[in-house]
């Protein structure tokens, strides 16, 4: 496949030139400066290993590491710290627009999407979402991400200093992994399959206080 996207070796050894679907992977990425401007995977045409890499490519080269492909969010690890894109501004541009999946594609609509189906129903139903990867894609990071993005959300639906209950909640949320990281290291040569399940209740208080109710992302 990287053959393929490096453009070393665009046919298969077996494919025919005249392959019907082969000149249709070349018209589509005969446009190169356009490559970039997929942000659902599923918009892509033809669904190829190659045209979509080559997508993700031209979007990794711009600093875009989010792409939908559907429902799925594909996230690229851009190795390197990218402060402005996990502010906490970020995360309330997302949070109070009135339609984040039309923002461009970002982990915290995936967030929010999960936040508001827990808070909006009127029986609260729990959410779920999986964070899955080879080693090293950045699941860690990303569950951090989201359990940031809970943190300051839901504390900021509270009145009572909203940026310091955040920041408590994420520092204990925070301090927590390198206990899970401990029973769930890859980072070694056997091979363990080991899954981290991390619960998150979101409490909702109603007066009086001993009556709430809770739902639970996980
Ligand atoms: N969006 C991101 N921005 C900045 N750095 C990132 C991002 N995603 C991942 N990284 C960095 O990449 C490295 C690997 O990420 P991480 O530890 O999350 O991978 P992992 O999938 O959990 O790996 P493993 O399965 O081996 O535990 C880390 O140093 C992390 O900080």
């Amino acid at each position: 496949l990287l053959q393929k996207v490096h453009g070393r070796r665009v046919h298969s050894p077996n494919q025919s030139r005249n392959d019907p679907l082969e000149e249709d992977v070349q018209a589509f990425l005969i446009d190169e400066d356009q490559l970039h401007t997929f942000d659902d995977l599923t918009k892509v045409n033809p669904v190829t290993p190659a045209t979509v890499l080559k997508c993700l490519q031209a979007r990794y080269r711009l600093k875009v590491f989010y792409t939908h492909a559907g429902c799925t969010l594909v996230a690229l690890n851009p190795f390197q710290p990218i402060p402005d894109l996990y502010s906490v501004d970020v995360m309330k541009e997302y949070h109070y627009a009135t339609q984040p999946q039309e923002f461009k594609p970002h982990i915290f609509i995936v967030a929010e999407e999960a936040y508001r189906n827990v808070q909006g129903q009127l029986e609260p139903v729990n959410q779920s979402l999986v964070v899955s990867g080879e080693s090293g894609a950045g699941k860690t990071w990303t569950s951090r991400c989201l359990m940031k993005y809970y943190a300051t959300v839901a504390a900021s639906a509270q009145a009572v200093s909203s940026q310091d209950a955040a920041e408590r909640i994420e520092r204990r949320v925070l301090d927590s992994n390198p206990l899970m990281e401990a029973f769930g290291t890859t980072k070694n040569y056997i091979y363990i399959y080991i899954y981290i399940y991390i619960y998150i209740y979101i409490y909702t208080y109603t007066l009086p206080l001993q009556n709430y109710s809770y739902v639970a992302l996980s």
